[in-house]
């Protein structure tokens, strides 16, 4: 096992995971919460005509205090006036309908004498003198064809679908989830339904890290227990390799030192895997290579350690192939009993971040401890305690 550090073992991971992809989808509910991945261009002009924002009458007044017009048509919404206002004349209109030619204004159906139902009458007085332009919605005012109406890298919202339907796109570019299988490996691991038996214990990581990869943006398409019988690794290894759904395998467990290290067994052999163990606590034994062609993440079997790998090795390479910003670092005030850490180590604690921006690390153990925390605390490799006051570098999870 070589040495090498947090940053540079991030970047392997980077490296193996290469560039995303994107493709076009059609811009509907389903892309609501995709990552845009090339700027959106308005393709029509929205409104696309000048259009009515009332029911009532357009006018074209001949004098500036005209109120008494002769109603020359009548224009529901969704038809094309056949005819052009002139000086002196109004036209029925409804909300949303083309204004006809000519208009100046349009006057709310309220403010006129005529009845809003039945059919339209041959005359319309005005309550009011109407301003220029009132109540009509100027095409293009909202936008215009051509411009950008989302950039690359924000995301798809039931308001941008709304915003882009209206000006006319069909489509939107966005980034391809990774497509992610999952392997927990180990003799011991007994699923949810069977009695674990006097040695085993309840599987927990392959649910976890198909969680983890899931709220990175990535579609889990299989989720695996193996034991630790090498054939049957390979074998699964070898089905996932063929399967052209699948960009990446991530492991869990058989990377330590012990005589039955599956996951080491099987991939060490491999040219291009390299199994490590990190200055870096939890989470410091990893493996990373390629099965065939197929980039495979090989992460701790303890669920505390593969949790925090994931967050702290993995979800960065993920999240710059999704063209997500990713969640950045903050700073927080510790506060709480001073707790020892172990120096020539990187350590992630798991820990709570409060409303009043301090921090805490709760001396539970554990999962107890992950399943309470919202961050972890970077502690790092030269310090080997934190006091109240200090201020720690803190990544939300
Ligand atoms: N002699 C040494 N022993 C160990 C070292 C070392 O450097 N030298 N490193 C320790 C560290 S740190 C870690 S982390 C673990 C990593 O071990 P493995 O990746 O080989 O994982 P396993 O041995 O398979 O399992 C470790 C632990 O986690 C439990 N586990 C495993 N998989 C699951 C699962 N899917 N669901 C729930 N729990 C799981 C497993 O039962 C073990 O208790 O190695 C240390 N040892
Ligand atoms: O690196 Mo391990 O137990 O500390 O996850």
């Amino acid at each position: 096992m070589g040495h090498v550090s947090v940053v540079e073992h991030r970047a392997a991971v980077e490296e193996l995971l290469g560039a995303g992809t994107a493709e076009p989808v059609t811009l509907d509910r389903h892309a609501a919460g995709r990552r845009i991945a090339a700027d959106l261009v308005a393709a029509d002009d929205l409104p696309r005509f000048d259009a009515s924002a009332m029911d009532g009458y357009a006018v074209c007044p001949g004098m500036p205090d005209q109120l008494s017009y002769p109603v020359v048509g009548d224009v529901p919404a969704g038809s094309a006036p056949g005819f052009a206002l002139r000086p002196g004349e109004a036209a029925r209109i409804m909300t949303g309908a083309r204004v006809p030619e000519g208009a100046v204004a349009v006057v709310p159906v309220e403010r006129t004498d005529a009845s809003p139902t039945g059919p339209a009458p041959s005359r319309v007085t005005l309550g009011v003198e109407p301003a220029p332009g009132q109540h009509v919605r100027r095409r293009g005012e909202d936008v215009t064809a051509g411009t950008v109406i989302a950039t690359a890298g924000s995301t798809v919202t039931p308001a941008l679908i709304a915003l882009g339907r209206s000006a006319g796109c069909t489509t939107v570019e966005v980034h391809v989830p990774t497509r992610v299988a999952v392997i927990a490996t180990g003799a011991e691991l007994a699923p949810p339904d069977a009695d674990p038996g006097a040695g085993g214990i309840h599987e927990s990581n392959s649910d976890m890290v198909a969680a983890l990869a899931e709220a990175a943006g990535c579609e889990v398409r299989r989720v695996e227990v193996c034991s630790d019988e090498p054939d049957e690794l390979r074998a699964l290894l070898d089905v996932l390799d063929t399967d052209p759904e699948v960009d990446l395998v991530v492991t869990t467990g058989g990377v330590s030192a012990g005589a039955y290290e599956v996951v080491r067994q099987v991939c060490e052999p491999l040219a291009s895997f390299a199994f490590v163990h990190l200055a870096m606590q939890p989470g410091g034994p990893q493996g990373l290579g390629r099965y065939g062609s197929t980039p495979v993440i090989c992460l701790p079997g303890t669920p505390v350690g593969a949790f925090v790998a994931f967050h702290v090795l993995v979800r960065p390479a993920l999240d710059r192939r999704h063209g997500e910003p990713g969640a950045r670092p903050g700073h927080a005030a510790y506060v709480g009993r001073t707790r020892r850490t172990r120096t020539g180590r990187v350590q992630f604690v798991t820990s709570v971040l409060h409303d009043d921006g301090t921090v805490s690390s709760p001396d539970a153990r554990h999962l107890t401890a992950l399943a309470a925390a919202n961050c972890l605390v970077e502690v790092p490799e030269g310090v080997d305690q934190l006091i109240e006051g200090d201020v720690v570098v803190v990544h939300p999870v």
